[in-house]
Parts: structure tokens; C-alpha cells; sequence
């Protein structure tokens, strides 16, 4: 039997940024000639593409996890880390994207249009590049940012041509497996069918896609039985088919009692639908099951004529003996040739962006309190990312992070809601955030000291020459000279006690 997955949760992580380098390059006779720490790579994006080769979310199923390449580190000399790849993940036509709460976060139809589902993280700045003329030798560079991961589901609306509706054991498996090589389950009891079946069907030069949905029954569309839940596959159909159960037991069931319940029942469902041709407007066609049996035959041929005054095409089969399959299955070609011809031109490719939310300039500082007692916590995308991208056991790279928070305003922001040093400062969300003990630069004047991240070796004359060496030396010995004779006149002076002296 094919399995047909219809719904499938995917856990879906972008690639890792690669982290910046911090080096200095080293030239004969110039062992500090600046620094040339290359930036990382790029992580690579996970992203959904529909193809049309592609006609099961069963992949996704079975490997329901899927992490997109990292990018790898900067190294020195300059040598930027590599960009990991996409990971391009190809879904049937007709997939929906949606979040864990149910939000519709995409509908991918259309060969080609693709989703990003997460992107990857950008790769840390290495020393060269966050050097400047006022920070000459940064001894640190940035951590690559960690790739956005997503938790979507991921439905299919079947696409099928042919949509099979019907009362539970009408026949609509049935006619599934008599007119393709699909083997669904069968059997005499209602709600056999759980999830739809999908076959594709040969007639002549025509191939075409036929599905059913489990059976409707009166009240599907408030979600009695399992219709609802199933609905929502015959949404794209071309054509629907009506499979009426000539030969059931039920008293107050016949084919044209059924064919107005399951229509009242789409009628109800569609008038929640938008877009797409209005399921009412869509091809019809009636099929008459079981005429094996030989009372059913009577009865279908006589509901034909109404039927057919209702401008309906009808056909009269059994499944089990294969009796008017041929004419029903030519037919549905047909059907599915003009409604393909008809469909509008399929359109380019779109690509379908991750909706992101824009608010990358500002940030929020907020007093809290909890059960260890005040806090503040600062949100904002700014600050949070440059909290990632911190080495935490480089001094210098934190520096710098105080630095750049310091010129956001962060620090101002901290004052003026009231927070003294020692404070504890939360940097991110309560949980995954970064908890600082504040200490003001401000106040500690850490922008008197000059640009951070300026190694004095580098600075070109500043080693010191032999010149100045021996300069040194001099003024090293002047000094000497000076606190001894100093100490000379204060021991003659009596201001320089005797160890041996007995103090009293
Ligand atoms: N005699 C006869 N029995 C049939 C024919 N087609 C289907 N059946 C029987 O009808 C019963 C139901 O068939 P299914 O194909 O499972 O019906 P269904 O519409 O898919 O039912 P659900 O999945 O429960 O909605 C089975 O016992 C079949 O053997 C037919 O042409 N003639
Ligand atoms: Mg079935």
C-alpha cells in the first residue's frame, strides 16, 4: 500500500555562522605587521522548495530532523571561513506551512517557489575587519551567530485532479484501487479509510492524479466523523466525483438522499474557502457503485434520468467486476484535459520570504524584580545579537562590547532607570539571556584609556630602539644614584632608624 503522509512536523535548523579570527601577521623582520584574522562563513539557510517530482511529505516523516551546513572559521592571513550550503528541502505542490499554534506561515504552490524556513547565522567579524585607524590591532574578533531554528508543520492539500467524495464504504477505496495501482485498505466497515489515498490513473496519453477523503456523513463540515479534518484535500481538485452507494442497507439512504447530504455538507465547508474556483462551480461527475449486485443495478438505472436532468454525468460501475471502468476513467481525463487547459498559466516562481519582524534599531530597558530581588533586563535585536557574537573569556572582546553598548545607549538607558554598579543587568530573554553584573565604563572612564584594542607593539616606532634603550639605561642608573644618596642624607639626618634601634 502507498503510504501518504499528509501532515508532518519538521524541526528545521539553518547553519551555524563561523567565528571571526584574531591574528597578526608575521613578515620577516616585521613579526607584528598588523592583523589579517579573516571573518567567518556564513551559515546556510534551510529552505523549502516545491517540486513537482515530489508527491509525499513520507521523507520528512522519517527524518523529521534537518540542520543546514555551518559555515567554518575565519583563519589568519586573510583566509575567509567557507559558506555553508542550503539545505534545500523539495515539497509536493500544495504544501502549507504553518507554525505549532496553527498560524499559516505559507501555502507553497507553483513549481519553483521557495520558503525560507530558517535562516542561517552570519559569520563573526575577524580582527582585520574590526580594526580601524582609532583600534589598530583588535585582539579579539566576533563569534558567529547561531542559525534560527523552526519547528513548522507541514500539511498537504493534495493537488489531486480527481477528488472522490462520499458516504464511508460508498467504494470510494474501491475505485481508487480498481482504476490505479494505489492498494488502499478495503473494507465493509465505515471510516476505513483514515487518511486520504492518493493513485495516479492512466487513461490513453492522460495521466492525472485521483484522492479520496475519508467518508462524509451528515454534519462533517461541524467536524462529525472525520470529514472536516479531510476537507481540506478536495479544496484543489479540478473535478469532483460523487460515489453512491447503490447497494447499501440503510433504510432512508438512496443515491440522490446521499448526493444532496454530502452537497449540503461542501456547501457548508466551502463557505468558509477563499480564492481557487468556488468548490460549487467546480465539474461534477456521479458514479453509480456496485451494480454487481443486482438490486443496486436496478436502482441505479432507476435514479439516472433524474440525475442526468440535473445536468450531471453519470456513470453506472462495480469495482468488483470492473464493469464500466474504462468509460468512467476516459472520461475523468477528459475532464482534467480541459480544466488543465483552462487553469491559468502557471506563474514564475516566486520565492516566499521568512516574515521577520523590523525593529533592529531600538531596545528596551526594563526594572524587574523577582524572588533574588531587582533586576534590569534589556531586550532589543541590537544588543542581544552583539551579546552572542561576544567571546566571553577574551577581556577585550567584552571591552568592546561595552563599548558598543555604551554608543547604543544602553548604558544612558541603565542610569536612567536607575541601576547602580553591581546591579545585575540580563541581557536577552529570562531564559537563554546573558546576566552581567554591572559595572558603568562611564564612571570607570574607560574611554580616557584611548580606543580599546590597540596593541602598543604594533603602533609603528614605538618598540624601542637601541637609542632608546641605552637612554633608558642612563636615566635607570641616574635614578639609582639619586635614591641612594637621597637614602645617605636621610640616615645622617637620624630620619632612618636602625633595625637594631630598640623603638621602646
Ligand atoms: N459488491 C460490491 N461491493 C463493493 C463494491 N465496491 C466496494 N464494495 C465493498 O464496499 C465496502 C466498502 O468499500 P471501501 O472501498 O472501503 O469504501 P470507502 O468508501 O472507501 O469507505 P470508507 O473508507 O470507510 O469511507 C467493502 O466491503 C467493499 O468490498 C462493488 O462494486 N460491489
Ligand atoms: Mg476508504
Amino acid at each position: 500500500m502507498a503510504t501518504f503522509v499528509d501532515r508532518v512536523v519538521l524541526h528545521v535548523a539553518a547553519g551555524d555562522g563561523g567565528h571571526g579570527c584574531a591574528s597578526i601577521r608575521r613578515e620577516k623582520f616585521k613579526p607584528l605587521a598588523g592583523p589579517d584574522g579573516a571573518n567567518g562563513g556564513k551559515g546556510g539557510d534551510v529552505v523549502l522548495v516545491v517540486d513537482p517530482q515530489t508527491t509525499t511529505l513520507l521523507g520528512y516523516h522519517h527524518r523529521p530532523y534537518r540542520k543546514a551546513e555551518s559555515g567554518t572559521q575565519g583563519a589568519g592571513d586573510m583566509r575567509a571561513g567557507k559558506t555553508g550550503s542550503d539545505l534545500v528541502l523539495t515539497v509536493p505542490e500544495g504544501t502549507v506551512v504553518k507554525s505549532p499554534d496553527g498560524e499559516v506561515l505559507a501555502d507553497l504552490v507553483g513549481a519553483g517557489t521557495r520558503y525560507i524556513a530558517a535562516r542561517g547565522g552570519n559569520g563573526g567579524l575577524g580582527n582585520a575587519a574590526l580594526s580601524s585607524p582609532r583600534r589598530k590591532a583588535p585582539g579579539f574578533a566576533l563569534l558567529g551567530e547561531e542559525g534560527e531554528s523552526a519547528d513548522l508543520v507541514l500539511e498537504l492539500k493534495s493537488v489531486a485532479d480527481v477528488a472522490l467524495v462520499g458516504f464511508p464504504s460508498a467504494g470510494k477505496s474501491s475505485l481508487i484501487a480498481a482504476m490505479s495501482a494505489a492498494r488502499p485498505k478495503i473494507a465493509d466497515y465505515p471510516f476505513t479509510t483514515l487518511v486520504p489515498n492518493l493513485g495516479v490513473v492512466q487513461a490513453g496519453d492522460e495521466r492525472y492524479t485521483i484522492a479520496d477523503v475519508p467518508g462524509l456523513i451528515p454534519g462533517a463540515s461541524q467536524g462529525k466523523g472525520l470529514g472536516l479534518e479531510f476537507l481540506r484535500h478536495i479544496e484543489r481538485c479540478a473535478v469532483l466525483v460523487h460515489v453512491l452507494d447503490c447497494a447499501t442497507l440503510e433504510p432512508d439512504r438512496d443515491p440522490i438522499t446521499d448526493l444532496d447530504t454530502i452537497e449540503a455538507e461542501l456547501a457548508e465547508y466551502a463557505a468558509d474557502l477563499s480564492g481557487g474556483v468556488p468548490l460549487g462551480e467546480r465539474p461534477r461527475v456521479v458514479v453509480l457503485n456496485k451494480i454487481d449486485v443486482p438490486e443496486a443495478r436496478e436502482l441505479a438505472d432507476m435514479v439516472r434520468p433524474d440525475l442526468e436532468a440535473r445536468g450531471l454525468s453519470v456513470f453506472e460501475v462495480s469495482t468488483a467486476s470492473h464493469e464500466g471502468m474504462r468509460p468512467l476513467s476516459f472520461a475523468l481525463a477528459q475532464i482534467v484535459a480541459k480544466a488543465r487547459a483552462e487553469a491559468p498559466m502557471a506563474e514564475a516562481p516566486r520565492t516566499v520570504l521568512c516574515p521577520k519582524a523590523v525593529d533592529d534599531a531600538g531596545f528596551t530597558v526594563m526594572r524587574r524584580t523577582s524572588g533574588d530581588g531587582v533586576y534590569y533586563q534589556v531586550r532589543g535585536s541590537k544588543p542581544e545579537r552583539w551579546v552572542r557574537q561576544t567571546e566571553f573569556s577574551n577581556d577585550e572582546a567584552v571591552g568592546y562590547l561595552a563599548d558598543r553598548l555604551a554608543r547604543l545607549g544602553v548604558e544612558d538607558q541603565l542610569l536612567r532607570s536607575g541601576a547602580v554598579a553591581g546591579d545585575t543587568v540580563v541581557i536577552g530573554p529570562d531564559e537563554g539571556g546573558v546576566v552581567f553584573d554591572w559595572e558603568p565604563t562611564m564612571q570607570t572612564g574607560a574611554e580616557m584609556l584611548g580606543p580599546r584594542g590597540t596593541d602598543l607593539r604594533v603602533e609603528e616606532g614605538t618598540r624601542p630602539t637601541r637609542v632608546d634603550k641605552r637612554r633608558g639605561y642612563h636615566d635607570l642608573m641616574d635614578a639609582r644614584t639619586a635614591t641612594r644618596e637621597e637614602m645617605w642624607t636621610e640616615r645622617e639626618a637620624g630620619h632612618w632608624s636602625d633595625p637594631d634601634d630598640d623603638p621602646v
